[in-house]
């Protein structure tokens, strides 16, 4: 049962593309139920096999646009060329539920996010590859992007990683089992951290009160 006074977090999911963002995403999305995804807009074209409203929502720039000035957007950035952003109504709805808020979104969004009047509650968790090597391979084996794209994205690595210290947590995204397992002890602890309420501070001081009176 979700406690009606408590806020959700936002856990804020970066690395460079094809480093493995997605399908740890995924996984955790089907694994806990307190957490939502929080669907992007995009005018990046559709990839084989994505829905509107599942991945993303497909919007023209036009729209996009529209959104970003009528203040519906929590961030928003340019990403490989395409518009990218949150939009903010969903992520009230979940963080005033009690729900914490899945972002996969770039350094750019993460920044925001951190610096907007909701960065109280976010935790940042920036994903890297192994190897650059690896990278590469995963971005050619997902085999979504064509050649040129997947060149410009090997192109944006390099600036997407130089902010992996602005992150709270760096993950390597090698064994993807391992990976899973720490993602999920980052959210268990910050869920810990969040959930030190007064009235459990309360029953630790009587504790340790009796403690106290039988020595
Ligand atoms: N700032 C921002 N970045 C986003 C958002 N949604 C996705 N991105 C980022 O845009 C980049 C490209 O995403 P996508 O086209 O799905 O490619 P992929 O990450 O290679 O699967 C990734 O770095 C995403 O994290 C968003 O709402 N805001
Ligand atoms: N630990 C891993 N080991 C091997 N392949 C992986 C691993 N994690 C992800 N992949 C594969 O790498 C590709 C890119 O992963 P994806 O989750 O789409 O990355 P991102 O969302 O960061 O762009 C996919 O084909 C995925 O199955």
């Amino acid at each position: 049962m979700i406690d009606p006074c408590r806020r959700g977090l936002l856990v804020i999911l970066s690395s460079p593309s094809g480093a493995g963002k997605s399908t740890l995403s995924r996984r955790l999305l089907s694994e806990d139920g307190e957490i939502s995804f929080s669907i992007s807009a995009t005018t990046r074209p559709p990839r084989p096999g994505e829905e509107d409203g599942r991945e993303y929502y497909f919007k023209d720039r036009a729209e996009f646009e529209r959104m970003v000035v009528a203040g519906e957007m929590l961030e928003h950035a340019e990403v490989f060329g395409n518009l990218y952003g949150s939009p903010l109504g969903p992520v009230r709805d979940a963080m005033s539920a009690g729900r914490d808020v899945l972002f996969d979104v770039d350094w750019q969004g993460g920044q925001q996010i951190r610096n907007s009047e909701m960065g109280r509650e976010a935790i940042s968790i920036f994903i890297l590859p192994p190897s650059i090597e690896e990278l590469e391979h995963r971005l050619r084996k997902r085999a979504q992007d064509a050649p040129d794209v997947i060149a410009r994205r090997m192109g944006e690595a390099r600036r997407e990683m130089s902010h992996w210290a602005e992150y709270d947590y760096i993950l390597i995204n090698d064994d993807l089992d391992t990976c899973y397992d720490q993602l999920r002890s980052v959210l268990v602890a910050e869920r810990l951290r969040r959930d030190r309420r007064p009235d459990i501070a309360q029953q630790a001081r009587l504790m340790s009160g009796q403690i106290k009176e039988r020595t």
